[in-house]
């Protein structure tokens, strides 16, 4: 364990630029990985989540080298043409890993077993088990569908046509990954539309992919079996996800004016930079523009005194991941915030839900946990009491950046019981909060 306590800070000021988004990334490699020819990625996320999927997909034969910083150059096999991997796939904490390869997997003649973290190994494959199984793949799982499991894929698989019971992109995605190498068009139905980088990056390396969006809202993805995946030339924009942790820094401690460069803005991810603004943050748009076929723009972010709100659950999906985060500005606006519909946070990393109503309270915020949000009654502004022990992260890099944030607005600080779990998604986050805090404040 790496217990640290995240002290009040002085305004934070200066630019940082996130690194690249958790989610491009993993599916850059595996799409390289099955492309014929050497794809070149740039600005990828060397976070431990994203080495996992690297070291995986180098076990079943593509050739996956770091060529620079952020620089990486992957030599495809080819659609079907994965092999065996000798050992267990080794996927550490990751959820999109596991998912998305499961898929992958479900369509190879090839059987792989999967093993994870302690917080890994509680989570949900049921999710995926089930139309995995309908396409033919046979899976053998620990006890309520969770890791470590074995899974044999089929060959030929079946095409599905997969309604999503959850909203889930991992779900989403891991059936299109197996539709590339199964004969005939497999159909996946979201009613809700959750992040859409697999059917943007299967398109760009030349999938057939369609989308037909429904009067309602649904939407229908197809992708067409036995594609041909070309090699690409890969830029990384930078992920909004760990943007959201300084774009809450920069509201909630006063006199701070920062920069967080190359955030990726695909409305699909972008509903945190709305609600936060609709509390009455001030975020502008520095320069937008288009990295790797997705919006992007520079974020200028000033504290600013925040309203409550009740947040449309409908949002949900498009800032899934940044909830933590929001937690912590709702802990310091003023007024109510209403959260509800959030059932999935319960199995990401922990239970954030109950984990960061746990830790806020315990650093001084006042909440109610429902079961299927938090209701949190701001301060106005003034600081948190900070945490007397250490807050339990359980594994979590979310909720350790989040109460990291939470501590710079408080009085005392707020003691995180282990910062391990952050190099997950975001290695050089410590650094770049040190970085913007020992910047001189402006008069
Ligand atoms: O597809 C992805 O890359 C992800 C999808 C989301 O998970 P769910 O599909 O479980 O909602 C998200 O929480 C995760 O961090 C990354
Ligand atoms: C839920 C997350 O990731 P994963 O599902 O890939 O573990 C996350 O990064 O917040």
């Amino acid at each position: 364990m790496h217990p640290r306590r995240f002290l009040p800070t002085g305004p934070l000021r200066g630019r940082i630029r996130v690194p690249g988004d958790k989610s491009i990334s993993h599916r850059a490699i595996m799409l390289s990985a099955l492309a014929v020819g050497e794809s070149r990625i740039s600005g990828l996320l060397e976070g431990e989540d994203v080495l996992a999927t690297a070291a995986a997909m180098r076990a079943m034969g593509a050739q996956v080298e770091r060529t620079g910083e952020g620089a990486w150059a992957v030599h495809g096999v080819g659609v079907g043409s994965l092999l065996q991997p000798e050992q267990a796939l080794e996927m550490g904490n990751s959820g999109t890993s596991t998912r998305l390869l499961m898929g992958l997997i479900a369509s190879h003649p090839i059987q792989a077993t999967f093993t994870g973290d302690a917080s890994l190994s509680k989570r949900p494959m049921g999710r995926v088990i089930e139309p995995l199984s309908q396409m033919g793949a046979e899976v053998n799982a620990s006890t309520g569908g969770k890791l470590p499991l074995i899974l044999r894929g089929a060959a030929p698989a079946v095409p599905i046509s997969y309604r999503l019971p959850v909203a889930s992109a991992q779900v989403k995605s891991a059936v299109l990954l197996a539709g590339l190498n199964t004969p005939g068009v497999t159909t996946v139905i979201e009613p809700v539309p959750t992040r859409d980088h697999s059917e943007r990056m299967l398109r760009g390396f030349g999938a057939e992919v369609s989308v037909d969006i429904e009067p309602d809202g649904t939407r229908v993805i197809s992708v067409t079996g036995h594609a041909e995946l070309r090699p690409q030339v890969i830029e990384v924009p930078g992920d909004p996800s760990s943007a959201a942790f300084f774009l809450v820094a920069g509201l909630v401690v006063p006199g701070s004016d920062l920069v967080v460069e190359n955030v990726g803005l695909n409305p699909t991810r972008a509903g945190l930079v709305e609600v936060l603004r609709a509390m009455g943050g001030s975020i502008d748009e520095v320069a937008r523009r288009e990295v790797g076929g997705e919006p992007v723009a520079d974020l200028r972010v000033r504290h600013s005194a925040l309203s409550g709100i009740e947040v449309d659950p409908a949002l949900a999906p498009s800032m899934i991941d940044e909830f933590p985060a929001l937690f912590v500005a709702a802990a310091l606006a003023q007024g109510t915030t209403i959260t509800t519909g959030l059932d999935e946070l319960r199995v990401k990393e922990s239970d954030r839900l109950s984990v960061m109503a746990t830790a806020l309270q315990a650093a001084g915020a006042r909440l109610e946990e429902l079961e299927d949000g938090l209701v949190i009654h701001g301060s106005a502004g003034e600081p948190l009491r900070g945490t007397q022990g250490a807050i339990a992260t359980h594994l979590d890099h979310r909720i350790a950046m989040s109460m990291a944030v939470a501590g710079l607005a408080s009085r005392t600080g707020v003691e995180v019981d282990d910062t391990r779990p952050i190099a997950t998604s975001f290695p050089a986050f410590e650094t770049m909060l040190a970085q913007l805090a020992t910047e001189e404040p402006a008069v």
